[in-house]
């Protein structure tokens, strides 16, 4: 994307139009994006990134890093289950996607839950993320680097309004994008500060959507890596605008889970363009 596409003071129809440029880019692109993800995140992420237009590969062995992720447009790198195995592994991917120019975005689940955990995690970023996306109490607890307080495994004990602060505070302080998702996603680079205000509730309640919208985010960034800050939050209100358009159809959510990787995968740009709700704060 060009530079002149990108200025200050955007309303939302601007964002909107953004938002519908991505994905179209990413249609017809078709970014190849090397996913190391946990157990319960592969077919879902998989998936939503197949339905968005790009082109998923979950290679994880260090043995085969060295030849694979310099082909690569971006690396997803997400600790969900991590263990002592993959974590070297993980290091080494994120090691050759700088060394080769190649985005990466981390997904930091669950960071508090253990020091092994919330250090694996601050390691991972001294290591120069792109942009880091997660729950309100994974980035309040990176941005504190503290283990253990109110934390509740895999899922947020706090609204996303909370971790505003700790977001900016912590893109400040590694130079990644920090988004923080919730009924509003924020998203900021430390300095700029935007919400997304798409989805539904629902979404909380599929195990592993914020796993795939932080792989779909990898894909946006894929196709404009400098402007992270404006595709990540194209990625995850376009993300939110399929749950929308998903729940119209399901009952419950397994069949959200369903409608949802239909609808993205079938998004139209009227669709895009009059649903995206993104503003700058
Ligand atoms: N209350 C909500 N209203 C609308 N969308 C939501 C809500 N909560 C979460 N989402 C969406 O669900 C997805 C997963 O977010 P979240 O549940 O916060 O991540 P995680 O699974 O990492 O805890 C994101 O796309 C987010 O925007
Ligand atoms: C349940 C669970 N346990 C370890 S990883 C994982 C999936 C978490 O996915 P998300 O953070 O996207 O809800
Ligand atoms: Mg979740």
């Amino acid at each position: 994307m060009e530079d002149g596409e990108q200025g200050e003071g955007e309303g939302e129809g601007e964002w909107a139009s953004k938002a519908w440029a991505h994905l179209s880019s990413v249609r017809s692109l078709s970014p190849l994006i090397q996913c190391i993800t946990n157990f319960v995140s592969m077919d879902l992420t998989a998936n939503t990134l197949l339905s968005a237009g790009a082109s998923p590969a979950m290679l994880h062995s260090s043995t085969e890093s060295p030849d694979f992720t310099p082909q690569v447009h971006a690396l997803y790198i997400n600790v969900g289950t991590l263990s002592d195995a993959w974590l070297p592994a993980m290091i080494a991917a994120a090691e050759l996607a700088t060394k080769f120019n190649k985005p990466w975005i981390l997904d930091p689940v669950a960071a508090a839950a253990s020091r092994f955990r919330l250090k694996a995690c601050l390691d991972l970023i001294s290591l120069k993320p792109s942009v880091i996306r997660g729950n309100a109490s994974e980035i309040i607890a990176l941005a504190d680097a503290s283990f253990g307080s109110s934390t509740k495994g895999v899922d947020s004990s706090h609204d996303s309004t909370d971790a505003v602060e700790a977001a900016k505070s912590l893109a400040s302080s590694s130079g990644a994008v920090v988004a923080v998702s919730g009924a509003v996603d924020f998203i900021t680079d430390g300095n700029r500060v935007l919400g997304a205000r798409n989805g539904v509730p629902m979404m909380q309640k599929i195990t592993a959507t914020g796993c795939a919208v932080t792989a779909l985010i990898a894909a946006f960034v894929a196709i404009d890596p400098s402007h992270a800050l404006e595709a990540t939050a194209s990625a995850l209100a376009v993300f939110g605008v399929a749950g929308e358009i998903g729940m119209e159809m399901a009952r419950g959510p397994a069949s959200l889970r369903m409608h949802l990787i239909d609808s993205l995968h079938g998004l139209d740009q009227t669709a895009v363009i009059s649903r995206v709700k993104i503003s700058a704060l």
